[in-house]
């Protein structure tokens, strides 16, 4: 998917809304454990209850890898579930990778070519030739960590490497990437406050942004420093909607739900 349809996407629906597919099936409500694909039958129920109001879905691939191969067949149901239904969301695969050169590629190929998503997020650590193999995927997407949204940030990201925060260096550097315009950016949620002095880096990238609902980040501080002129942003929520009911009505629940943090999305694109 071309950023331009992206965009074009999130006027459409008004929502930057990204739904994390965090599947744990101690989380379930308990009747979808009798089926053949539980995590694929709670993944279908809650993305056609949601599909009108999020513009992208964002399985993290340890909740499926944490069940072998039923778990990876899982992803595999949803994600060409989501394309051959759903063409017009954006698909993020969180599964933070990067390796040296001819590995990266491996696991380009793994995440856009067979299993088709739209991108991928990167860990930026093992530098330029560990990252440079996947944004050679034409209208494929690479989501660089830059300051993530958990504590443990604070240990090495804002560190001052060489008069400068390291994610600021993580910003920077990667703009001299071989394609870097197929990079966005992950950015907590929960560091709004350092999103102005990110947008000066990197005022036209987009920005995926985990951490609002179950991890406490502020949407509106988010929106404040981070919109731009494409609109900018990914606000993902996981738990906070898809765990919103353990009953019957947990796609309905979730619904409601993304419903909310949409309509905020809307006053927001409208003011
Ligand atoms: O900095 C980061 C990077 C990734 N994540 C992931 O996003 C979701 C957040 O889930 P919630 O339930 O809405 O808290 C999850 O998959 C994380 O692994 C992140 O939280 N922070």
């Amino acid at each position: 998917m071309t950023t331009q349809e992206l965009v074009a996407q999130i006027h459409e629906k008004q929502s930057f809304l990204c739904i994390g597919l965090d599947v744990d099936l101690n989380k379930i409500p308990k009747h979808l454990l009798d089926k053949e694909d539980p995590i694929f039958e709670f993944n279908k129920a809650i993305i056609d209850a949601t599909h009108h109001l999020a513009v992208a879905y964002k399985p993290n691939t340890a909740f499926y890898e944490a069940y072998g191969i039923k778990g990876w067949k899982s992803l595999e149901k949803t994600i060409t579930y989501l394309n051959a239904n759903y063409p017009e969301v954006f698909t993020i695969a969180d599964a933070k990778r990067g390796d040296i050169g001819n590995t990266s590629t491996m696991y380009a190929k793994a995440f856009f070519e067979d299993l088709e998503f739209d991108s991928v997020t990167v860990a930026p650590y093992m530098g330029k030739d560990s990252v440079e193999p996947f944004l050679a995927f034409e209208n494929k997407h690479t989501i660089l960590l830059a300051l993530t949204s958990n504590q443990g940030a604070f240990d090495f990201q804002t560190k001052n490497v060489e008069g400068k925060e390291l994610y600021k260096q993580v910003l920077e550097v990667s703009k001299s990437y071989k394609n870097s315009k197929n990079l966005m950016y992950v950015v907590g949620a929960t560091k709004a406050e350092f999103i102005g002095e990110i947008r000066k880096i990197i005022p036209d990238s987009f920005l995926l942004v985990p951490g609002v609902g179950a991890q406490g980040g502020n949407l509106q501080e988010v929106c404040r420093y981070g919109l731009n002129d494409q609109v900018g942003l990914l606000i993902n929520s996981s738990r906070g909607i898809i765990y919103a009911s353990d009953g019957a009505d947990y796609a309905k629940a979730a619904a409601e739900k993304a419903l909310e943090l949409q309509k905020q999305m809307e006053n927001i694109l409208k003011s």
